[in-house]
């Protein structure tokens, strides 16, 4: 029977075909008394060690198939499996309780993963999840089970799974999985992440999808507005096929842009860019026509490791980045950890309020060496292409200066010994601190550019938690307050010569799009899948017809009211 399931779209684009159920077995880990608890031990480092192989063929699968980062989560997966804090309180378990390994392991887990999914922390849920993953595979292995491997799937299928861990997930075929639907899951989570960079259609969180979904059932998989259709009607079909054609015709004009520079319908230039957060990002920029990067969040060179990344190894990455962008401008952020981004070998001490403590800018001016290294890396893979450095997270005038002034002497320190370094290397700093963006005059003097990071400005501006559900009521791009302040920066900026960038979401959002370019934004930076849909919508748009607008929405009381009035005034649905 026909049947329709909603969830959040976390990959684009129409998928029909069979059902296939990614079943997870049962893995029982029940209680029994062991005698012999050296034999019991040595039965999980097996397991352990067997589980490690599995790992590093599927890392090497992900490697050459998905690219590094997405290797990287079975190197975070690995480094799981080397984790004594999580080993030895199982060992432990064994031996004073005398328990079988199966018992320990599941409730050492389990309370590990409960304690990291209890933190209101994105970064923190994500290591359950893959805590949750690994003890899956050692837990299977104690048990003499196979699980699931959706990498011998032949044929043209929908998964429906309750769950897709990053090993599912790294071991699609994209030539025989046309989308997924499955019961958990958000937006960020890694499978819909890996789902986007595969371009493969997905809803994620339905609840009910695994409840409602037989094997062979014929889905569609409506990543556009987030629907599951389970045995659609004739009609129902006819209509998806048609929205999937639609789709795919859509796709192919945009296609058709890619190697078009942006252009307003008044023939005004601005700049697309992409963000990225490992060099095997810029592959999907490339090929979504981006006419730069402009955020390389370096954070995710620091992460899924257990020590700092060395100078050269910093290099080889900047330099990787600069010379496939082939002399397009790449703004690289310097580390901005701290808040979401944790790095646990930092070892630093909890804080009550992480968004608003030690974190960016702060903890690099502090824990110079760290910084300097990142500095040095960066001036000498300036010579490699055109480079842009930022710095995230700056509150004062001062913290600006001394960033710049610490670039400075390890440029001159470099040019000492000889070394090669690009001169006027453009620096510029992310505005996303309410007091940066009200001194944004000041600043502008100093600065070469600004990147208006604006997930983290309308965090501070309105005091909501990104990360918190139930104040996310409060997270509002368009309220009248954060385009006054994104209106005066750009002002104050283009009043000293200077441009202005955004790296936050909001610069590829159809209805900001419009606002942005009203108030005269020169470079938006987004996820590369949305370049070329800004590129069409762009053209579509006068640049002086919208700079008419920036009076009124400036002048609006509500968010609601500045989307109503866009929404009308540019005939968006
Ligand atoms: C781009 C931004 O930085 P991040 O999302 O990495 O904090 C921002 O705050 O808008
Ligand atoms: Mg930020």
């Amino acid at each position: 029977m026909e049947k329709t399931i909603h969830g959040i779209a976390a990959s684009s684009g129409i998928a029909i075909a069979k059902a296939y159920r990614l079943e997870t077995p049962h893995l029982a880990a029940e209680k029994r008394t062991v005698a012999d608890v050296e034999a019991e031990i040595a039965r999980l480092e097996a397991a352990v060690a067997k589980a490690k192989e599995e790992l590093e063929a599927i890392k090497q699968h992900a490697l050459e198939k998905l690219g590094e980062d997405k290797a990287a989560i079975f190197a975070a997966h690995l480094l799981v499996l080397d984790d004594p804090e999580l080993l030895n309180p199982i060992k432990e378990k064994i031996k004073t309780e005398q328990v079988n390994a199966e018992y320990a392991l599941h409730e050492t887990a389990s309370f590990f993963i409960s304690m990291f999914e209890g933190m209101d922390n994105e970064y923190m849920k994500e290591r359950a999840a893959d805590i949750r993953d690994v003890t899956k595979r050692v837990l299977a292995h104690l048990l003499g089970v196979t699980i699931s491997n959706p990498s011998l799937i032949s044929e043209e299928v929908v998964i429906i799974a309750e769950d897709l861990t990053p090993s599912d997930t790294a071991q699609l075929n994209r030539q025989y999985v046309k989308g997924f639907a499955t019961d958990i899951g958000g937006r960020t989570s890694h499978s819909a992440i890996m789902a986007r960079s595969l371009e493969i259609p997905a809803v994620v969180g339905t609840k009910a999808v695994t409840a409602e979904v037989q094997n062979g059932d014929i889905v569609v998989v409506d990543g556009l507005d987030g629907q599951v259709v389970v045995n659609p009607s004739p009609e129902l079909l006819a209509h998806y096929e048609e929205k999937r054609a639609r789709y795919e015709e859509q796709k192919a004009e945009w296609a058709k842009l890619v190697d078009q520079p942006t252009v307003t319908a008044d023939g005004v230039h601005v700049e697309l860019a992409a963000n990225i957060g490992t060099p095997d990002d810029v592959k999907g920029a490339l090929a979504n026509g981006a006419e730069g990067i402009g955020l390389y969040r370096t954070e995710f060179l620091y992460m899924g490791r257990s020590e700092l990344p060395t100078e050269e190894e910093q290099l080889a990455a900047y330099k990787t980045v600069l010379e496939k962008m082939d002399g397009k401008p790449v703004v690289v952020r310097t580390l901005d950890i701290g808040g979401d981004k944790e790095l646990p070998y930092l070892h630093l001490p909890k804080e009550m309020n992480p968004f608003l403590g030690f974190r960016a800018i702060r903890l690099c001016l502090e824990m110079q060496e760290m910084f300097r290294t990142q500095l040095r890396a960066l001036l000498r893979a300036s010579v490699h292409g055109n480079l842009k450095i930022m710095f995230p997270m700056i509150a004062t005038l001062d913290e600006f200066r001394q960033a710049k002034a610490i670039l400075l002497e390890e440029k001159e320190a470099l040019l000492r010994q000889g070394v090669p370094v690009t001169d006027g290397i453009e620096v510029g700093m992310m505005v996303e601190i309410p007091a940066a963006a009200v001194m944004a005059d000041q600043f502008a003097k100093e600065v070469d550019f600004f990147s208006i990071g604006t997930n983290d400005l309308i965090q501070y501006t309105v005091a909501a938690d990104r990360m918190n559900e139930r104040v996310s009521y409060l997270y509002q791009p368009y309220n009248p307050a954060i385009l006054r302040l994104i209106s005066h920066v750009i002002d104050a900026a283009h009043r000293e010569g200077k441009w202005v960038g955004m790296c936050g979401e909001m610069a590829g959002d159809p209805i900001a799009i419009p606002i942005l370019l009203a108030l005269g934004l020169d470079e938006f930076s987004m996820s590369a899948t949305s370049i070329l849909p800004a590129r069409a919508q762009l053209k579509q748009l006068s640049k002086e017809d919208a700079a008419r607008i920036k009076e009124t929405v400036l002048s609006l009381g509500t968010a609601e009211e500045v989307v109503t009035f866009v929404k009308q005034t540019f005939s968006l649905a």
